[in-house]
């Protein structure tokens, strides 16, 4: 259901309106503007638009697995099907049925979506659906600003956008020169427009040289940092809206604007001031939760969190993920269309794919006592605010038999955990305390005691093969783990909240390592009274933007004039330049050409003469006239070239309308 619409505000309404007309959008401004609260209203909107005509879907997706759940979202990654990025555009290119169905595809958090990985899903969106638009033409929604936290160089960085081969270490790439044929001259000058793309690093696949393989012809720039430097990016032909109203610091507008200025990387010396008298515990605000500390590294999180949980009295459970990882061939479709058959698994590793592991929101091993502060990682139950980034403390751990879970959780929660425990009661994680039953943490997030079940969280890949008529065999790599979706949260690092806005905070802004750190720090509390700067010092040196961010939204706020255009022809007069000046002396000379006020003795009038031209002008004041001079379009070229010289030589210009 759609909330009334006056909620958004005026900028946020025209990004609706845009994505209602169809456009590709891409919505951005300060944090704190509303980006997320406008796409969730898009969000519902195009939900809603394509439930009612009974076809198409929407991907609503984010680069890190947080953002994603922000939105109620998947991560980018999930919702493409590509695993942990290590194969092929052709293997993930398989993914028909996902592609051709989606209509909108959102992006949240945009600015940490790697150029390589933009790139290869606008290539893979043109190969399945065979329109050379990137993404295939799916009508495209991105939201972010690129001055918060830029993409962690991952696993799909270090493979060709356009095939997938695995690229050689930084060390040993091979840089087109300048006069390689294969680099034409517009290529090799896109870093000029391409807001500061380096020209040097143009790289061809390694896979083209191999002529025992199939050659990739990619050409790409591996110095592209953000999205916004692709080659596809322009091609999207994006509106962009820009949110100015400072939502978040609604109550601390001078806070906003100093925020402003460390966006940019700027620290004035009153910013700098103000930011000195941070130095003290945040103020005291209602909620019973410790404010929690936001570090630049996960080593210095793990610290404060063990150290916070070490000072709780009382024993702890330790909570063992369960990884699978299996390759399943399923689904045998008979020839007659009656029945399916149920496949078998094929392999199965506990170790196969790491990397999607470790990039998962859960982690293989966490910590619970009572009294702990906890992040929950689910959404659970948007009405009562059980939502992913809910916080609260544990209360208690109740012991609950496998039978008496599967009866609670049903209630509990509406998932798929269900058809896991059916087929077999040994997924599940394992606690180092084995006892009578599984330990489930109660946690209260404000609303009373909720018993948090363990959860399923998923990636599915089908490779799906058809062979004749009806009969088709498919296959299935499937990973997933079940852990119980909660994390300390007395600290957390700043990529962790990006997107989040806390009740109160303590900054620890340690060796800040990439741009927009500390600006994602210092703008999460909505007054800056509920904020702590731990490391004052390190603020001068820790505080800075990257300067190809800076070019594009300069560009972005000021596009350069690229035509003129007439709006409305209309008889208009001519430019009129007001001077004065004394009778028979010349108050303006440049060359050949003069003003000089002269008087007509016979007429009783006076006259002034510009270059030739005659007309009247009236006494101001005894001895002293005004001309007003009707230009003419050669005159007001001259004058216009020459009207700094014109104002120093005539002090006593009045005015020049245009
Ligand atoms: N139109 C609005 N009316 C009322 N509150 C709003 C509106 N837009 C945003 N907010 C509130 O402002 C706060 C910040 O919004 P949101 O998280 O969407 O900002 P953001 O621009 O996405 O921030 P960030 O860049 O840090 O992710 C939220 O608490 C949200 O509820």
């Amino acid at each position: 259901m759609l909330r009334p619409r006056n909620k958004l505000d005026e900028a946020q309404r025209r990004a609706l309106e845009h994505v209602k007309q169809g456009h590709n959008v891409f919505l951005t401004g300060e944090a704190g503007t509303g980006k997320s609260y406008a796409l969730r209203y898009i969000i519902r909107y195009l939900k809603y638009k394509y439930w009612k005509e009974g076809s198409g879907s929407v991907g609503v997706t984010a680069p890190t697995g947080v953002a994603a759940h922000n939105i109620a979202g998947r991560t980018l990654h999930s919702w493409a099907g590509i695993g942990p990025g290590d194969g092929t555009i052709d293997e993930y290119s398989k993914r028909l049925g996902l592609w051709r169905e989606t209509k909108v595809l959102i992006v949240d958090e945009i600015s940490m979506v790697h150029p390589a990985l933009f790139d290869m899903l606008a290539e893979i969106g043109r190969r399945v659906r065979k329109d050379p638009r990137p993404f295939g033409g799916i009508q495209l929604i991105f939201c972010g600003d690129f001055y918060q936290l830029p993409p962690i160089d991952n696993q799909v960085a270090r493979n060709c956008p356009g095939c997938g081969q695995r690229l050689v270490t930084e060390g040993h790439r091979r840089y087109l020169s300048p006069s390689n044929p294969h680099l034409t001259d517009i290529l090799y000058k896109r870093h000029m427009y391409s807001y500061g793309l380096d020209p040097t690093r143009w790289l061809r696949c390694a896979n083209h040289l191999d002529w025992r393989r199939a050659t990739c012809d990619f050409l790409w720039n591996d110095s592209a940092k953000y999205a916004f430097q692709t080659t596809s990016w322009p091609q999207c032909k994006l509106k962009a809206v820009s949110l100015k109203i400072p939502h978040r610091h609604e109550g601390d507008e001078g806070w906003f604007h100093m925020l402003s200025e460390i966006r940019r990387g700027i620290v004035s010396p009153t910013t700098l001031e103000y930011l000195k008298t941070l130095d003290r515990a945040p103020a005291a605000n209602n909620s019973s939760l410790d404010p929690v500390l936001l570090h630049t590294r996960r080593e210095g999180v793990a610290f404060e969190n063990t150290r916070k949980l070490a000072q709780l009295p009382g024993s702890s459970y330790n909570y063992f993920a369960m990884d699978v990882a299996r390759h399943i061939k399923i689904l045998c479709y008979q020839g007659d269309g009656s029945s399916w058959e149920e496949g078998k698994v094929v392999t199965t590793s506990d170790t196969k794919s790491r990397g999607f592991f470790d990039g998962l929101q859960t982690a293989s091993q966490v910590q619970l006592k009572v009294g702990a502060q906890v992040m929950l990682l689910w959404n659970l139950n948007q009405r009562r605010g059980l939502v992913n980034g809910a916080k609260g403390k544990i209360v208690g751990f109740r012991r609950c038999q496998y039978v008496q879970y599967r009866k609670e959780s049903k209630a509990a929660h509406d998932t798929d955990m269900q058809l896991y425990f059916e087929r077999s009661a040994k997924y599940f994680p394992s606690v180092d305390e084995p006892g009578d039953g599984f330990p489930i943490p109660i946690v209260d997030f404000g609303k009373g005691p909720v018993p948090i079940f363990p959860y399923r969280e998923a990636q599915v890949f089908e490779n799906v093969k058809y062979l004749s008529g009806l009969r088709r065999f498919a296959s299935r790599n499937e990973m997933f783990r079940i852990q119980v979706p909660l994390v300390l949260a007395w600290a957390f690092t700043i990529h962790k909240a990006q997107g989040q806005t806390l009740d109160s905070a303590k900054l620890n802004l340690d060796r800040p390592f990439v741009p927009g750190q500390a600006y994602v720090g210092l703008s999460r509390t909505r007054v800056s009274q509920n904020l702590q700067i731990l490391n004052y010092d390190s603020i001068p040196h820790g505080v800075f933007a990257a300067d190809e961010v800076f070019k594009f939204s300069n560009r972005l706020e000021n596009p350069p004039v690229s035509k003129i255009s007439v709006l409305r022809r209309r008889r208009r007069p001519r430019p009129l330049l007001a001077l004065r000046g004394v009778r028979g002396r010349s108050i303006w000379r440049y060359g050949q050409t003069s003003l000089k006020i002269i008087q007509n003795s016979r007429r009783g009038l006076f006259r002034w003469r510009l270059a030739g031209g005659i007309g009247r002008c009236r006494t101001v004041t005894p001895g002293r006239s005004q001309v007003l001079v009707r230009l003419t379009a050669g005159m007001t070229k001259l004058l216009s070239n020459r009207l700094d010289g014109l104002k120093t030589l005539v002090p006593s210009i009045l005015r020049y309308f245009f």
